[in-house]
C-alpha cells in the first residue's frame, strides 16, 4: 500500500512540471531552435503540451517552415530526438546507413510488451532471420493465387452480402470496422491457414480481441508520449492507471493469438501447407516459447490494421469527391467489357493493373493519410545528416510520412488536394514514386513485405465496392479526428449509410 502514495507524489510532481511549462510558454521567453520553440531546461515540452492534442498536424507545420523539413525536439529528462521530412535524410537514414539506425533498444523497449520478439520490434540477425522466412509468404506466386483467392472469398461471401443487406435495412453501418474485419480475416488465413470469420461475426470472440487490440496498440505507442518517460514504467510496476488497463488487453490479445497457434497445431491436414506460421515454427534456431506468439500479433498488426486504416480514409476522401468516384467507375466498366467480364464477377491479377486510375487514387489516398504516420528508429553513432543536421548517439530519429505527404517542395503548391492524377503520365498509365519522397512503405532493407498484397486488396475493394454501392458518409465535412495509434485510424470509426447504385437494381 505504501506504494500508491508514491505514485500520487509523481503524478502531482507531474502536473506542477506541466503547469510551470506552459506557464512559461510566452513567445517572448522562447527562441527558435531547429524548428520547434526550445526554452532554458525545459526544451521543446511547452510547445509539445499546448500542441499534444494536434501533433501530426502542429509537427507537420514546424517541418513544413523549417528550411530542410528538420527539426530537432528537446524534452527534459529524455533523449533528444529528431524529426524529417527530407527525402535526402530519408534515403540516408533507411538505406545509405542502414546499419547506424537500428530501431534500438529504447524503441523497442516501448513496444515490448506487445510485440515481443516480432519483426516489427527486433534488429540484426533476429530480424532478418524473420524477414528471411516470412518473404516466401509474398512471392509473385502465392499473390496471384492464394492471396487473391482469400480476397475474393472474403469479399464475395462476406462484404458485399454484407453491404446489399445494409442496403436494403438502411442502417448505418461503421465502415472502418468492417475493412477491419475484412483485413483481418484475410491476414489470418494467409498467414496462419486459419479463418476466424471476424467479418461473418462467427468467430473466435472476435469482437473481445478487436477491442483489446485497439487499445494495446493506442496505449503502447501513448508510452512514447509521457511528458516524463520513466512514469509509465513506473506505472506498470505497480500496475496501476493505463498500464493495469494495457496488461488487461495485452492478455486478451496474447490468449486469442494462442488460441489461433492451437488451432492451427490442431488441423491436421493443413499441416503441410507451407503457411507463414508452420515456417516459423519450424525455423530452427529460436528457443522462445512465446515466439509463434509474436509472429501471430505482428502479422495481425502488419495486416489487418494498415490496409484497413488506408481504405478508411480513402473512402472519406471519396465522398467529398464525385468526380474521382465517377473516374473510377469509368475506369472499372471499361476493363470489364475489354475482358469481357459481367458486374459481380471478380477482377485477376492482370485487370486489376489495368486499373491505373484507382492505383493513382490509392496513391493519393495513402499520400494524405498514411497508415503508419511515423517511423523511429535510433542513432547508433554520431552522424550528419545529409542537409548538416547533427545526430547524436542515442538519439531517436524519426521519418515523417505524414509530413512528407504534405510538403510542397515535394508535391507542389496543391500538395493539400486529393488529385490522383498527379500519380499518373501523359498516357494515363500510373507512375510510382521514389520511395524516400513517399515512405509510405518505409523504403530500403525494410520496406513493407506486404505492399503488394495491399495494393491488391484495397483495389479489388475499391472496384467492387464503388462499382456497386453510394456511401453517405454521416458528417462527411468534417475531417475525421484521427486516433494516433501505431497507425492512423479515425477515431470513433467511419459512419455510413450504404445504397445500391440504381444501374444494378
Ligand atoms: C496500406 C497498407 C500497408 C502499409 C501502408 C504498410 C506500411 C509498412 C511500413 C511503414 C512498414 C515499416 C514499419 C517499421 O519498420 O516500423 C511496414 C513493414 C512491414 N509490412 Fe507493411 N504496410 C501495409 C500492409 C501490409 C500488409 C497487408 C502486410 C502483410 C501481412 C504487411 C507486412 C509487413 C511486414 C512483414 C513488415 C516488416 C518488414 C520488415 O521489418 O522487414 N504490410 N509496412
Amino acid at each position: 500500500m505504501i506504494f500508491i502514495p508514491i505514485v500520487i507524489v509523481f503524478l502531482i510532481l507531474t502536473f506542477i512540471f506541466s503547469l510551470l511549462a506552459l506557464l512559461l510558454h510566452s513567445p517572448s521567453t522562447s527562441k527558435p531552435h531547429h524548428g520547434f520553440k526550445t526554452y532554458p531546461i525545459l526544451g521543446t515540452l511547452p510547445e509539445f503540451l499546448a500542441n499534444r492534442h494536434r501533433f501530426l498536424d502542429w509537427t507537420t507545420d514546424v517541418l513544413a517552415s523549417h528550411p530542410t523539413h528538420t527539426a530537432v525536439f528537446f524534452r527534459p529528462g529524455r533523449v533528444h530526438s529528431i524529426m524529417t521530412a527530407l527525402p535526402e535524410n530519408v534515403e540516408h537514414i533507411l538505406k545509405t546507413r542502414f546499419d547506424n539506425y537500428p530501431k534500438g533498444p529504447r524503441v523497442s523497449a516501448v513496444l515490448d510488451d506487445l510485440l515481443g520478439s516480432g519483426i516489427f520490434n527486433t534488429d540484426g540477425e533476429l530480424w532478418r532471420c524473420q524477414r528471411k522466412t516470412a518473404s516466401f509468404t509474398f512471392t509473385h506466386r502465392n499473390l496471384t493465387t492464394f492471396i487473391f483467392d482469400a480476397v475474393r472469398t472474403e469479399l464475395t461471401t462476406r462484404l458485399l452480402p454484407l453491404l446489399r443487406e445494409a442496403s436494403q435495412s438502411g442502417r448505418v453501418i461503421d465502415l472502418q470496422d468492417i475493412l477491419e474485419r475484412f483485413t483481418f480475416d484475410n491476414v489470418c488465413k494467409l498467414a496462419f491457414n486459419v479463418d476466424p470469420g471476424c467479418l461473418a461475426g462467427d468467430g473466435l470472440g472476435e469482437s473481445e480481441f478487436m477491442r483489446a487490440f485497439e487499445e494495446a496498440t493506442t496505449l503502447s505507442v501513448g508510452r512514447f508520449r509521457y511528458v516524463l518517460p520513466f512514469l509509465w514504467k513506473i506505472k506498470k510496476f505497480f500496475n496501476v492507471g493505463s498500464e493495469k488497463r494495457l496488461r488487461k488487453s495485452i492478455g486478451i490479445v496474447h490468449d486469442f493469438a494462442d488460441n489461433i497457434i492451437r488451432l492451427r497445431l490442431q488441423n491436421q491436414s493443413a499441416k503441410d501447407h507451407q503457411d507463414l506460421l508452420s515456417r516459423f515454427i519450424s525455423t530452427s534456431g529460436i528457443n522462445d516459447c512465446d515466439f509463434p506468439r509474436d509472429v501471430v500479433v505482428n502479422f495481425i498488426l502488419a495486416g489487418r490494421d494498415t490496409t484497413s486504416s488506408g481504405l478508411s480514409w480513402f473512402f472519406w476522401l471519396l465522398s467529398l469527391n464525385p468526380d474521382v468516384v465517377s473516374k473510377i467507375r469509368s475506369e472499372v466498366d471499361q476493363v470489364r467489357k475489354q475482358v469481357g467480364k459481367h458486374v459481380g464477377d471478380m477482377f485477376d491479377f492482370d485487370e486489376l493493373k489495368e486499373m491505373n486510375y484507382l492505383q493513382g487514387a490509392v496513391s493519393e489516398s495513402l499520400r494524405l493519410y498514411p497508415p503508419v504516420p511515423a517511423d523511429t528508429m535510433t542513432c547508433l553513432e554520431d552522424d550528419v545528416l545529409p542537409d548538416g543536421t547533427e545526430v547524436k548517439k542515442d538519439w531517436f530519429i524519426t521519418c515523417y510520412t505524414y509530413a512528407m505527404g504534405r510538403m510542397e517542395s515535394i508535391w507542389g503548391k496543391d500538395c493539400l488536394e486529393f488529385r490522383p492524377e498527379r500519380w499518373l503520365d501523359k498516357n494515363g498509365v500510373f507512375k510510382p514514386d521514389n520511395p524516400f519522397r513517399f515512405p509510405v512503405f518505409h523504403a530500403g532493407p525494410r520496406t513493407c513485405l506486404g505492399k503488394e498484397m495491399a495494393y491488391i486488396q484495397m483495389k479489388t475493394i475499391a472496384a467492387c465496392v464503388v462499382e456497386e454501392f453510394d456511401f453517405d458518409v454521416l458528417e462527411r465535412q468534417t475531417r475525421p479526428e484521427s486516433l494516433l495509434s501505431i497507425t492512423l485510424r479515425i477515431k470513433g470509426g467511419l459512419h455510413v449509410r450504404v445504397k445500391t447504385r440504381n444501374m444494378l437494381e
